[in-house]
């Protein structure tokens, strides 16, 4: 141990603590500040226990990343001691190390405090759960793996949870458990399949599927067009984004016309498919194409069965054959070619084979049996969702099960409704829709996702329930995902850390450094072309020490440099030695400094420096040298200008007097604080804006001329800019002062 050593970093400042408060520094600065001291005095950490005193100021000091760094201090018998203290008496590894001399029996007796944990929790959340302060946390994380920057507020990962109950000699439990009889699952679900008996045929729900420009919309369009006509309500369709149509035979057919794969896969995915068959537009004259593909596929996954609507046959060069010989390659077999699935030959654009294309529908869904119950709750889906300006949130949908009607209470998604009205495409009000109808249903407190299952619930309550519910486990899982995310951040933080470590562990620290310093290249200092060019306020340095231990304290104490917005701190070059011709040619490149510590110049090197004007700090004691690098720090800060506030005086009233051939504008005030001194700057308040800013032209008390006028007095006064007084604006008289900034960081000196 070097006594020099020992004297300059335990001597200076005034506010001397002991071991024990170095160790509750030690937390704060990841348990390596204290053996960072020791090693920096060249002994270890027992032995600054037997020196009693250090102060915190040099611990702060102290290193926050030794990467290569072991983090378990040497356990010499005095140093576990500390351990043990440090940890409570409760602590087993503690209790363990005390030694052969004592025996555990007193402890084991004693009943492990059991900590109630959650997966997520902060520090000072822990030390709630823990009955104990947040320093009590950070300390039973002491020499673990862990090398992360904690706050109050950091969430800890479930290992590090576990790992400071478990050094804290007390025992966790899960409070998951607690936690969920607190919260009932309160979500509603599709009731189980209903009775075969209450069940009855409901019309088919189409959806329209083919390539681009196949002809799909002016299908749909010429459908919808039939419908109308045929209609008597010859009201205005509106897009719904379904819509009925009946056959003169009085057969139902329920069409989806949102945009097809869209609208299908989006369903399917949501386990909500509401379609029963597919009609597949194949235009005739270009055949199967890739997104007719697409949609044989979804629908062969879906288990839907497919109505071949060949389309275009109006043209020319339409070759309906062809589209079918096509389709076979796809497992589509039309009945002409023995196969089970209905081909319609129609042309959209002219209307034409329509009710054949209806009739073929109709024919497979009573094939298919479709059938529906329509009692009980309702249940369906939502087809599309919009706020209109006369009703509010609004959302077409189709009915699955039950019989919806005005009142019913809806949830569908995190968004409920009591059904104010129901209206059906042409925007006319329904009583009630049954069983594969779309209906535009009204009163929506928040508008759900199309794709969204609709549920019918009991009352209102019970829809707020399931919608708070459902909240709520959304923000569960937005939380789970967070801390995943968080826990891959913090583990792919010690991953590196490690690696590096790893790969740097053959190096000594002095190795170390320099590769560090060589990585981090591009914020080391530029050559002075290219700081002309950056702007930035910078103090190159070259720091030399007398020993590895003292320039690594020095460089370490750097690190705490947290002032660059003010200036940059570049260490150009560090090494241990005499300050050499060379130090001074770097200095010289950089435009440095040379700080030395207990490092000598010779004569020669100084008188080569004084002709360079370089300027070479030799110091011997280390807090001298901080505070010769703060002056020069702040000595290369610009000044600032301060503003004093000399006086304020309020405009009484206002009246022009005649200068030459010039009207000038005259404020007649009343000085309310202070002085108002001619000499100074002024400035013009009204309300909150600021609206001059300049000299008076002429100050007067009474007739007189006069520099200064004090408080309680009146006084006339005119401005050098032509303003428009009124009363009741501020007269505001300042004088500026120019400051010397100070550079803001605290090497804690
Ligand atoms: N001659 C003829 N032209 C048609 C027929 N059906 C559609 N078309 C035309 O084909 C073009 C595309 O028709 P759309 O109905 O827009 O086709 P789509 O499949 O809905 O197209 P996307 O919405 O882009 O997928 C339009 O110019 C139509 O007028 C038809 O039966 N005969």
């Amino acid at each position: 141990m070097n006594p020099t050593w020992i004297r300059q970093w335990v001597e200076y400042p005034p506010a001397m603590i002991t071991v024990k408060a170095l160790l509750r520094v030690e937390r704060v600065l990841r348990s390596r500040a204290a053996v960072g001291l020791a090693r920096a005095l060249r002994c270890d950490v027992a032995h600054l226990a037997q020196c009693r005193a250090v102060t915190t100021r040099c611990v702060s000091l102290l290193p926050l990343h030794y990467p290569n760094w072991t983090c378990s201090p040497p356990h010499t018998r005095h140093h576990t001691r500390l351990l043990a203290t440090k940890h409570g008496k409760s602590s087993g590894k503690s209790q363990d190390k005390k030694g052969p001399g004592r025996t555990p029996k007193p402890q084991q007796k004693q009943e492990k405090q059991e900590v109630e944990i959650k997966q997520r929790m902060t520090v000072s959340e822990l030390a709630q759960a823990m009955k104990k302060d947040v320093d009590h946390v950070y300390e039973a994380l002491l020499n673990t793996s862990m090398d992360l920057d904690l706050e109050p507020d950091s969430l800890l990962t479930e290992e590090w949870i576990k790992d400071a109950v478990k050094r804290s000699g007390m025992k966790y439990k899960w409070a998951k458990l607690s936690e969920s009889k607190v919260r009932e699952n309160k979500d509603v679900e599709r009731q189980p399949p209903p009775d075969p008996a209450v069940l009855v045929s409901r019309p088919p729900v189409v959806t329209i599927m083919g390539h681009v420009d196949h002809g799909k919309t002016t299908l749909l369009d010429s459908l919808r067009k039939t419908q109308v006509a045929a209609s008597e309500a010859g009201g205005i369709t509106q897009h719904i984004g379904a819509f009925l149509v009946q056959l003169p035979s009085g057969e139902k057919i329920t069409f989806l016309d949102t945009p097809g794969h869209a609208a299908f896969s989006s369903m399917r995915a949501r386990g909500t498919l509401v379609t029963d068959i597919v009609i597949l537009v194949v235009a005739a004259e270009d055949g199967v194409m890739k997104q007719t593909v697409e949609s044989i596929q979804h629908s062969q996954k879906a288990k839907v069965p497919i109505i071949v609507a060949v389309n275009k046959c109006d043209k020319l060069e339409a070759e309906p054959v062809r589209v079918k010989q096509e389709l076979l390659a796809h497992d589509v077999v039309c009945e002409e070619l023995g196969g089970d699935v209905q081909a319609v030959h129609v042309s959209a654009l002219k209307g034409e084979n329509l009710l054949e294309l209806a009739e073929a529908t109709v024919a497979l869904a009573e094939l298919l049996e479709l059938k529906g119950d329509p009692k009980g709750l309702v249940e369906g889906t939502v087809i599309e969702s919009l706020t209109d300006k006369g009703k509010g949130p609004v959302t077409s949908a189709i009915i699955q099960r039950g019989t919806l009607r005005k009142g019913s209470v809806l949830v569908a998604g995190k968004a409920w409704a009591k059904v104010r009205f129901l209206f059906d495409e042409n925007g006319l009000p329904m009583k009630e829709a049954g069983p594969s109808v779309a209906v535009v249903i009204s009163g929506w407190k928040e508008l759900p996702s199309a794709g969204e299952e609709i549920l019918e619930v009991e009352s209102e309550q019970r829809a707020r329930e399931v919608v708070e519910w459902r909240a709520y486990v959304e923000e569960q899982e937005r939380q789970n995902q967070d801390l995943q995310v968080i826990q891959a951040k913090q583990q792919e933080h010690l991953d590196s850390y490690r690696k590096e470590k790893e790969e740097l562990a053959h190096l000594t620290w002095y190795q170390r450094r320099r590769v560090r310093y060589k990585a981090d290249k591009h914020r080391m200092a530029m050559r002075p072309s290219e700081k002309a060019e950056s702007q930035e306020l910078t103090l190159p340095l070259i720091i030399k020490g007398d020993m590895d231990g003292s320039l690594e304290a020095i460089l370490d104490i750097l690190e705490t440099y947290d002032a660059d917005e003010q200036c940059h701190l570049e260490i150009v070059h560090f090494g241990v030695g005499d300050i050499s011709e060379n130090d001074l040619n770097l200095a010289e490149t950089f435009s440095g400094t040379v700080y030395g510590f207990n490092v000598k110049a010779s004569k020669a090197v100084l008188q080569s420096a004084g002709k360079r004007s370089l300027s070479v700090k030799l110091h011997s004691v280390i807090y001298k040298l901080f505070d010769d690098l703060k002056d020069e720090l702040t000595s290369r800060l610009p000044h600032t200008l301060e503003e004093n506030v000399i006086g304020e005086a309020s405009v009484l009233a206002t009246f022009e007097v005649t200068e030459g051939k010039r009207k000038v504008g005259v404020a007649g005030c009343r000085v309310l604080r202070g002085q108002l001194d001619r000499r100074m700057k002024f400035r013009l308040i009204r309300g909150r804006d600021v609206l001059w800013e300049g000299s008076l032209t002429t100050l007067k008390h009474h007739k007189d001329a006069v520099t200064t006028v004090k408080t309680g007095m009146e006084c006339g006064l005119s401005l050098d800019q032509d303003i428009d007084f009124r009363p009741g604006d501020e007269i505001v008289c300042y004088e500026e002062t120019e400051k010397q900034q100070k550079i803001s960081w605290d090497p804690g000196f």
